[in-house]
């Protein structure tokens, strides 16, 4: 009988304590690496000091940031259109890094200059606002190569360009194959479940199986396919198309920031050649134990973050620890180097 820790992580059977449900199975079969890994591991006191100052700053009033769909770079026109795009937006959030001491892909965009992520956004509302169908499925099914690059025209190029064409021709293809162009048929297949949902985009879009293996078994993280139904809901700001239930059954979406700023506040600790490697800025190999490590040990960091929240009587989702610490990442440049996986996962 293992003693409890004081935020009882460890239930008699020894192991993390499962929330009550896990649909997605990313919780449960994370477990074990989380449990076996010598390249990562979880700093439960540091989890509960972030707890703590997340209370106390948010007893000073700063809210969990639930940031306001940001209409600046996002598409969005209330209608079935929007749903599309935001599929394609989702089909091509990964990997805007560029090599080591090479400069970032960026565009620019009403006059900012942009990268990351809110380039890839800005870019295919760009796209749209030029005239291009790009909610279309069968437009998006021929998209040529040419188009692409036009769409995400800017300084240096964005990363794995050849998969970002093959991954929007096959939103476009599956799209008229499965859903009558439409993915707002698939979210009333899905009759508005989340967890449904993003089980669909697994099943029906190759591109976001974001499955994993650890020592022969399954390990899963389905990124771009929760963060496709987050984003949904928030650009319909939980109305509509955006009425989607059981969210707080998501897991946080495992990129390569999260990571990052975990290890910043000591949640997350690497094994010191792996420390080297990331600080190198050198390639960790998509699927290797390195990786999956990191992507594990973070889904659970802030699982125990969120259970230290509710213990403190904050009842938050992963979805929302995400979107904070997401947020964290993006203003800081005083991080060490975030983990650099050349995938089309994330
Ligand atoms: N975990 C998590 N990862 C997220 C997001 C977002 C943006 N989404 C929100 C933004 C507005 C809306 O409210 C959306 O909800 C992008 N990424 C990932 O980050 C990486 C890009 O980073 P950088 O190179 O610095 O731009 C890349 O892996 C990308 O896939 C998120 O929210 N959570």
């Amino acid at each position: 009988m293992t003693e409890l820790t004081p935020g009882g992580w460890n239930n008699k059977e020894g192991g993390y304590a499962l929330p009550a449900t896990d649909p997605l199975g990313i919780l449960s079969s994370t477990r074990t690496v989380v449990e076996q890994t010598e390249y990562v591991w979880i700093n439960h006191d540091q989890i509960e000091q972030l707890s703590k100052r997340w209370q106390q700053e948010d007893a000073q009033g700063a809210q969990l940031a639930t940031l306001l769909w940001d209409e600046r770079y996002h598409f969005s026109d209330g209608t079935a259109r929007t749903v599309n795009w935001l599929l394609l937006l989702d089909a091509l959030n990964f990997c805007f890094w560029a090599e080591k001491d090479q400069p970032r892909w960026t565009i620019t965009y009403r006059d900012q200059t942009l990268n990351g992520y809110w380039a890839e956004a800005a870019a295919l509302k760009r796209g749209v606002e030029e005239g291009l169908p790009l909610w279309d499925a069968e437009y998006l099914a021929t998209l040529s190569e040419e188009t692409l690059a036009h769409i995400f025209r800017g300084t240096a190029t964005i990363p794995l360009f050849e998969q970002r064409v093959q991954n929007a021709r096959e939103v476009g293809r599956v799209l008229l194959e499965r859903y009558d162009g439409q993915f707002t048929n698939a979210i009333e297949q899905a009759e508005h479940s989340a967890i449904k949902l993003v089980l669909l985009l697994e099943r029906d879009f190759p591109s976001f199986r974001d499955v994993a293996s650890y020592h022969g078994h399954q390990v899963r993280f389905l990124k771009r396919a929760q963060i496709t139904v987050a984003d949904i809901s928030g650009s319909f700001h939980g109305q509509g198309w955006g009425n989607l239930a059981e969210q707080d059954q998501l897991t946080i979406f495992a990129d390569y920031k999260l990571p990052q700023v975990l290890r910043d506040y000591n949640v997350l600790e690497y094994q010191a050649q792996l420390a080297r490697k990331i600080d190198n800025q050198e390639l960790i190999l998509p699927g290797s134990e390195e990786e999956v490590a990191i992507r594990a040990c973070t889904i659970w960091a802030c699982e125990f973050l969120r259970q230290a929240l509710q213990r403190q009587g904050q009842l938050v989702t992963a979805a929302d620890i995400d979107m904070r610490l997401w947020l964290l990442g993006q203003r800081s440049e005083a991080l060490l180097p975030y983990h650099r996986t050349r995938t089309i996962y994330y």
